[in-house]
């Protein structure tokens, strides 16, 4: 049978699978197939030799073979190149709106959701079909999302890279032989064509590249980019839809565990440092990117990380840096012709340079990957304008305002000499994920720090001393003195002041950190550009704010109230 048949058929019937046979030399290409049967689309009647979740060893001599720009590293690593897209394409994602998804979702100002009808979502399907059925052979990987059991979700990713497969099966949870025997149908499938474009004369279409989710149909299809990105955080905006119909939170956070079994979230949006912070020597980690909080405490989403590699070193990242060997995979990064060295300094195909390895590379994971209710919610943001305080506690109405104001300031292009730091605004610290209002994950973000009496902090990851150019940025030791101080609950037993325009509550002193760093004010030279620059981003965030002004946060109007005064004041 070839993919993508629906009307013969129940939808996402699970094809015949033959399992791997023994070795043959001869033979390495056809280690499984699907049996052709008859379907409804000609072209979609050709014979495909299905690569049904192959191992990574496999994986790694059909990469080698087939795919340019593939090459094993000095540690042991597959490199590889993602093509034109070295990064996501949010303006070309689009959703099917239709009965399911028109009253549920988040639909304009703000969403990411950008609306697409049924008929033009089967066009790019049987587009993304057609294409995987042309090929010699397909990647089929079939794999679990959630290490919470009740709420496992099975999905099955078809693509036309074995990049793409072995980046999926360090990504997902991946099954064991029962498991795989026992699959049955998948709860989501996601068709990637990878570089095959769609049409622009597509309805919708604005770009080659088309990432298109139906909900209802249980599938997403992409065309016309490589970034493996895009099915993990694909994947995740799907979680962020089905978990909040159980009442189960999705999260955009890193999540990990003290000796003692207190468990801390890391929000953030990308770059402000979740993947490091959560992965700590010293406790175990949950995961780095996507959890779920239920009844019952938290989940990894994923079996693995996706971390930022640029400037990676050995000594600062210990564990990331020895958890790129064989098995991982290495996108865009640049290394020596002779000695495969990678340099992680080089920034010649992209900044945004990326390892993604099982969580089992990381000495300390927690596997399964779940723990208990948090007691700490870390809400990270990269200040480039470097005015926001290291650290300060918050009270649950600055936690909920913080969370769906979702700031963060990077610096854009950080190759040509000096920028203005721009301000990002992203609800619940990812709005690119979400599926519903975000006033929906935030209320019920509310809801459970309440119940389970988490704290909540802001930690500014970003400038101290200036704005991006005169300032530099906190060092990583600072912030995690400042993290293990969050951890051990000694930050809660210190003196306290509240600062001005944001009110804030600032520490006096955190072990292991310079004590005048802790109210920013102390590192400027210059009080006024220091005044001017926390009054334009107390501007700004007001600005964000606006939209939100009008929503009501869970039953209690208390809390909404609260909330609305928590921002800055100015
Ligand atoms: N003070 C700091 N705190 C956290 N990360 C820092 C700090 N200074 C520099 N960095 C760097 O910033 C990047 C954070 O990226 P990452 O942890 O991958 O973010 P995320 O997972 O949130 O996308 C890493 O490259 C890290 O080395
Ligand atoms: C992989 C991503 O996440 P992050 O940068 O948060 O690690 C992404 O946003 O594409
Ligand atoms: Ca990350
Ligand atoms: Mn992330």
């Amino acid at each position: 049978m070839a993919f993508g048949e629906t009307e013969t058929q129940p939808q996402n019937q699970t094809p015949e699978v033959v399992q791997a046979k023994k070795h043959d030399q001869n033979d390495v290409d056809k280690v499984s197939h699907f049996t052709p049967t008859i379907c409804v689309s000609d072209s979609a009647l050709k014979f495909t030799n299905v690569l049904y979740n192959l191992t990574p060893a496999e994986l790694y001599e059909h990469a080698l073979k087939y795919e340019k720009g593939s090459f094993i590293t000095s540690t042991g690593a597959l490199a590889t190149q993602s093509g034109a897209k070295t990064g996501r394409s949010p303006r070309d994602k689009r959703v099917v709106k239709d009965a399911t998804t028109q009253d549920d979702l988040w639909w304009g100002k703000g969403s990411p959701n950008i609306e697409m009808d049924e008929h033009t979502f089967m066009i790019n399907r049987e587009r993304a079909v057609d294409y995987l059925n042309c090929l010699d052979k397909v990647f089929v990987n079939d794999q679990f999302l959630n290490w919470d059991s009740e709420n496992k979700i099975k999905v099955r990713i078809v693509s036309a890279r074995a990049y793409h497969s072995l980046f999926m099966h360090n990504m997902c949870i991946r099954p064991t032989k029962e498991e795989l025997e026992n699959f049955g149908t998948p709860d989501f499938t996601i068709y990637n064509a990878g570089k095959f474009p769609c049409n622009r004369y597509t309805h919708y279409m604005t770009s080659s590249t088309s990432v298109d989710l139906h909900v209802a149909r249980k599938e997403m299809v992409i065309l016309g980019t490589m970034y493996a990105g895009e099915m993990k955080k694909g994947l995740f905006s799907v979680m962020h839809y089905l978990m909040p119909k159980r009442q189960i939170l999705s999260l955009h956070s890193g999540c990990n565990m003290g000796k003692s079994g207190d468990v801390a979230l890391f929000f953030g949006l990308s770059g402000t440092g979740k993947t490091t912070l959560s992965t700590d020597h010293n406790r175990y980690l949950i995961g780095d990117d996507e959890h779920c909080w239920s009844d019952k405490g938290v989940s990894n989403i994923e079996g693995g990380c996706y971390a930022k590699c640029i400037d990676l070193s050995r000594e600062k990242e210990p564990d990331i840096w020895n958890a790129i060997k064989f098995g991982a995979v290495l996108e865009n990064v640049a290394f020596d012709d002779h000695t495969r060295l990678v340099n992680y300094a080089d920034k010649s195909v992209t900044e945004n340079t990326r390892a993604a390895y099982p969580i089992e590379f990381i000495p300390n994971a927690l596997i399964p990957c779940v723990g208990p209710h948090p007691k700490n919610v870390i809400l990270l943001a990269c200040d480039a304008f470097g005015v926001l305080p290291p650290v300060s506690k918050l009270n649950l109405a600055q936690t909920m305002y913080h969370f769906i104001s979702g700031y963060t300031a990077l610096v854009a292009g950080t190759e040509d000499g000096i920028k203005e730091p721009t301000a990002t605004f992203s609800a619940c610290f990812g709005a690119a994920f979400l599926m519903l209002h975000p006033t929906k994950y935030a209320a019920m973000l509310a809801e459970k720090m309440q119940m389970h009496g988490a704290t909540g902090w802001l930690v500014n990851t970003g400038w101290s001393g200036g704005s991006y150019g005169s300032g530099s940025r906190i060092k990583l030791a600072y912030t995690r003195k400042i993290i293990d101080a969050i951890h051990s609950g000694s930050l809660l037993k210190t003196e306290y002041k509240k600062t001005k325009v944001f009110g804030l509550e600032i520490p006096s002193e955190v072990e292991g950190v310079p004590s005048e760093i802790l109210d920013p004010v102390n590192t400027w030279s210059d009080k006024n550009a220091y005044n001017e620059t926390l009054m334009k981003l107390a501007g700004l965030f007001k600005n964000n704010f606006e939209t939100f002004t009008n929503y009501q946060i869970g039953e209690d109007n208390k809390l909404t109230e609260e909330m609305l005064a928590a921002g800055p004041h100015c």
